[in-house]
């Protein structure tokens, strides 16, 4: 609107106003038009479909989970007290390996070795070390505790196949796309798994789910809490929410060895029965050991934090879907599948692929990415597909297979992956997991050369670790690809929200540095952003940000260029 012209007649005055008026009335009406189109365009949008793949206990549904508690926060509000019993097992099994090991200490049984791995090496080389010193107050703890042994077979049997160990599953090959290994697209040598199985954590959380008191439904009504406190529900019965009867027996069982748990774990000799058998519980999934105060009682209810960390196996492929409830693309769905990733479960992923994602929509976000270095563009993501391997275990074997080293098998698994000709038009995103893990191994001055002969004699620290591993990565994809595709990696700690707030590695080519740019949408920098906060809740760091930032630059489409790491 412009200042009115001096001298102005009232005549003059009312024939500007009206010509201003009619103005602003095209305006709007543009403007309603505009956002009519998007809203239709909004409808017509097909999913994004997001596919996590990798090795077992790579940390996929920890990735959900954060998914889940960022952006549906009511559906986890009800799923967070069903892990209560998963969070007891968790820490039963805790306190029963310690026990285990004691027991094994204290009457000179060797460690059980299954396979020639380093730590059973040493362990080995640990029964040549004097005899440790062991009082009755530890023979009192080993008898008493023995009583955990039933409560861990009463939980594990209510919660399912999910729970229980993997020592003794079926093994399989590392490579889920060779039809040859996966059987036939029928997909016959998927084992104890179905395609589709919905027999997974769903399930074994389903039974566990509140039911509302003539309702007859699994849904309770929770109310949010937030975000790491204390869950806060309602519960007409004014108990605590979600509590079946038997949950807070053992909630109680538990409570009533609490010293005893404390006393055991915070006790030298057993520190050192744990240290010469090369136990770290703490780098163990699902370690709850140090919360006993918290957790064993009966009105231990679960924070967020607990449920990120707790551990249930994942069994089939599980999809979940998301509605987006923000930004430009309030309304777009996605589609998360989360998979079970112990070997004899890939035999599953083959004909899910051949059923489903080779069907589904071909262009999905077309972003352009640019290196800061040379400023090459290329499209990205057609098909997201995110694939994930712990960096940690390069020591370590497979639980369901303890000939096989974790590592070895993530690069039979990646390679398996790159050549897919079924996923020849998915962009792959590489993430290197637990990173936190591998930080504290290498601080503790375990060596990679011991295990990574290749590795040579290069730093033992992280920023050289990484660098190597994500060389070796590269390599592989350049190697097996069918065609060649940009290569994005990115290094991981899904469980650490801010692991990496204070760690800023020197750029690796083509990896870890990324500019978003020149967004030709369906999917806007707002989306990409929640996308990258959630999926690298550590290295996509928020706080670098102004907060609102990706608001306000989904608001000018074509100039957005953010720094993510
Ligand atoms: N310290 C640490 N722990 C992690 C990290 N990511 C996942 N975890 C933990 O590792 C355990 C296994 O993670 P899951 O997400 O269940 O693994 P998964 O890949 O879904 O495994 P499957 O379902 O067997 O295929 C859980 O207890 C997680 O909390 C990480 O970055 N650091
Ligand atoms: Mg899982």
């Amino acid at each position: 609107m412009t200042a009115p012209p001096r001298n102005e007649t009232p005549e003059e005055r009312q024939i500007r106003e009206a010509a201003e008026a009619e103005a602003k009335k095209i305006s709007d009406e543009i403007d309603e038009r505009l956002r009519r189109e998007r809203e239709n365009d909004r409808k017509k949008k097909r999913p994004v479909k997001l596919l996590l793949l990798g090795q077992s206990e790579s940390g996929k549904t920890a990735t959900l989970k954060n998914f889940q508690l960022t952006y549906a926060r009511r559906e986890w509000a009800e799923e967070r007290a069903a892990w209560r019993s998963v969070i007891f097992l968790n820490f039963v099994r805790n306190v029963n390996l310690v026990v285990e090991h004691l027991n094994g200490e204290m009457s000179d049984y060797p460690v059980v070795n299954h396979d020639d791995s380093q730590e059973d090496l040493s362990s080995r080389h640990a029964r040549t070390l004097p005899r440790l010193k062991f009082t009755d107050e530890h023979r009192r703890l080993r008898t008493s505790l023995q009583g955990l042994i039933g409560v861990q077979l009463d939980l594990e049997r209510r919660l399912g196949s999910a729970s229980l160990d993997m020592r003794s599953t079926t093994v399989g090959n590392a490579a889920p796309f060779d039809p040859e290994a996966a059987g036939t697209s029928t997909g016959k040598r998927a084992g104890e798994f179905s395609i589709h199985s919905s027999n997974g954590w769903k399930t074994a959380l389903g039974k566990f789910k509140m039911r509302t008191p003539g309702q007859g439904s699994s849904r309770a009504e929770l109310t949010d809490g937030d975000s790491n406190g204390s869950p806060v529900a309602t519960s007409p019965s004014g108990g605590l929410p979600g509590s079946r009867e038997w949950e807070d027996d053992i909630g109680e069982t538990l409570g009533t060895f609490r010293d005893e748990i404390k006393l055991v774990w915070e006790d030298s000799t057993v520190q050192e029965v744990l240290a010469r058998r090369k136990i770290r519980l703490e780098d163990m999934p699902g370690f709850f050991i140090n919360d006993s105060d918290r957790i064993a009682s009966r009105n231990y209810q679960p924070t967020d934090d607990d449920v990120v960390r707790a551990r249930l196996r994942t069994l089939g492929v599980q999809e979940y879907k998301f509605i987006f409830d923000h930004g430009r693309t309030v309304g777009q769905e996605w589609r998360i599948y989360d998979v079970g990733g112990t070997r004899s479960s890939r035999a599953a992923w083959y004909p899910y692929f051949d059923d489903g994602m080779s069907h589904a929509p071909k262009l999905m976000i077309t972003l352009t990415f640019s290196r800061p270095t040379d400023q090459v563009s290329f499209v990205l993501l057609l098909l997201i597909h995110s694939f994930h391997f712990t960096l940690s275990p390069f020591d370590e074997k497979l639980a369901e297979d303890r000939k096989v080293n974790r590592l070895e098998d993530s690069y039979l698994l990646w390679a398996s992956v790159c050549s897919c000709k079924l996923l020849v038009k998915a962009q792959l995103i590489l993430f290197l997991n637990k990173c936190d893990l591998l930080q504290a191994k290498l601080q503790r001055g375990i060596r990679i050369r011991d295990s990574v002969t290749s590795y040579g004699t290069r730093i033992n620290d992280l920023p050289t670790a990484t660098k190597y591993f994500q060389q070796h990565f590269k390599e592989i994809a350049r190697r097996n690809s069918p065609v060649q595709r940009p290569f994005y990696v990115h290094l991981t700690s899904v469980i650490v929200r801010t692991y990496f707030s204070s760690l800023r590695p020197s750029p690796v080519p083509g990896s870890c540095l990324l500019l978003v740019s020149s967004f030709s949408c369906p999917i806007d920098i707002s989306s990409v952003l929640w996308f990258c906060r959630v999926c690298f809740p550590c290295i996509c760091v928020p706080q670098r940000h102004p907060p609102g930032l990706g608001l306000v630059l989904a608001r000018v489409p074509g100039l957005a260029r953010v720094l993510l790491l």
